[in-house]
């Protein structure tokens, strides 16, 4: 059978690209269509990246044009996208803290997902690296960092610096740390609410002795509450993180937690979203991958949202017990961990860069190379 042009564009009326109004042909979205017998080729250039947008325009034209036109034509879809350029919004909130670099927010919408293994790891494998870190444990429902640092029967002391009393942060594995759980009764319920848990917060960030830091990494608790608002509209902070695992409502609580940082009255750049529990790896099989949560659900979801995609961390018991016992496994050197973190620590620091590229040059984002990264060995 042989096909006509008139015939195909007339079909292709009759659908829009995702997220667009006009039909395709309409919005200038095909601009070229070629017939030989029974082939067709489309060239169709669409405004919205994601993949489900261009998966679902594919599947549009070779339905509408089986259905309208000719069932057995044999059709090639060649897909651009021309996403139009988003505004700079990065604007950094708050007033720089002098001697800190980078605050790095990391950030879930579900509990439990990892958040903080993630946070210590990255915290401990960016001291390795050379960088000066700092790791402040914000999560005001479960603080966990002193236990994961082994540090937890330790009490930050006074010191006094310039003649005022500052708080000095805990020091272990090259990281310096304060946690809302140091004040904590360990068996106490926190019931700190909104303003008195930020003012507790705000004292461990103005009111300590942190000294020189390229990196502040914060530890927020888990949803999208009061607190995180207060945090990120009296801090500089530069970028967020979020963690996510696989599975389909920790997903779910994820993409609020990028929309959080994208709201107009936070306005945090996204550094990206990490796969936590990615899979399980029994620690004898190392080759076995169990996708016990689901198949790249938080790589998709980066895809879809249009943000980096910053790596993946599998499940495996010696990052529990690690963590369990004080000792972040990212420091078990030459293990097969400590390089998924290596890998994980440079993708974030390589987005930071790029966003302090795009940023404009406040006192609270000076790191514009990966120079510190050089120590970690490339694969
Ligand atoms: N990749 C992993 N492999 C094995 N165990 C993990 C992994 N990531 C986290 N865990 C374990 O899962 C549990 C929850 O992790 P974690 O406390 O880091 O989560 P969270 O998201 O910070 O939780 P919340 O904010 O609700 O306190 C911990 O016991 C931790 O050791």
């Amino acid at each position: 059978m042989k096909l006509k042009k008139v015939d195909i564009l007339k079909a292709l009326e009759k659908i829009s690209a995702p997220g667009e109004g006009q039909n395709l042909v309409e919005s200038g979205a095909v601009t070229n269509v070629q017939v030989f017998g029974d082939e067709v080729e489309v060239d169709v250039t669409i405004k919205n990246p994601s993949l489900q947008a261009k998966k679902k325009t594919e599947v549009e034209i070779l339905k509408i044009i089986h259905s309208e036109v000719y069932e057995k034509a044999k059709i090639k879809v060649n897909l651009k996208v021309d996403a139009p350029a988003k505004p700079k919004v990065n604007q950094i909130k708050g007033n720089p803290i002098p001697g800190i670099q980078n605050i790095i927010a990391v950030a879930s919408g579900k509990g439990g997902v990892g958040k903080s293994t993630i946070t210590a790891n990255l915290a401990v494998t960016l001291a390795k690296m050379g960088f000066k870190v700092g790791l402040l444990d914000t999560d005001i429902y479960g603080p966990s960092m002193p236990i994961m640092f082994d540090v937890a029967n330790e009490k930050p002391l006074s010191i006094n610096v310039n003649g005022k009393a500052k708080m000095k942060p805990i020091e272990n594995y090259g990281v310096k740390l304060l946690s809302i759980g140091f004040f904590t009764q360990p068996n106490q319920a926190v019931i700190w609410r909104g303003p008195m848990a930020a003012k507790a917060l705000n004292q461990m960030i103005f009111d300590a002795h942190w000294g020189e830091l390229d990196f502040l990494l914060l530890d927020l608790p888990p949803g999208t509450g009061d607190i995180h608002l207060s945090i990120m509209q009296s801090l500089p902070v530069t970028g967020a993180v979020v963690v996510s695992t696989p599975q389909e409502i920790a997903l779910a609580d994820a993409r609020k937690g990028v929309a959080m940082f994208q709201q107009e009255a936070i306005n945090v750049p996204v550094l990206g979203i990490v796969e936590n529990m990615a899979y399980f790896t029994p620690e004898e099989l190392p080759d076995n991958k169990y996708y016990i949560f689901g198949q790249n659900g938080a790589k998709n979801l980066a895809e879809d949202l249009d943000v980096p995609f910053l790596g993946e961390m599998p499940l495996v018991q010696s990052i529990r017990e690690a963590g369990d016992v004080g000792r972040p496994a990212a420091l078990q050197t030459a293990s097969p961990i400590e390089e998924a973190f290596e890998e994980l620590t440079k993708n974030v620091v390589q987005e930071l860069v790029r966003r302090n590229t795009d940023l404009p040059p406040t006192e609270a984002i000076k790191i514009t190379t990966m120079a510190g990264c050089s120590a970690v060995k490339k694969k």
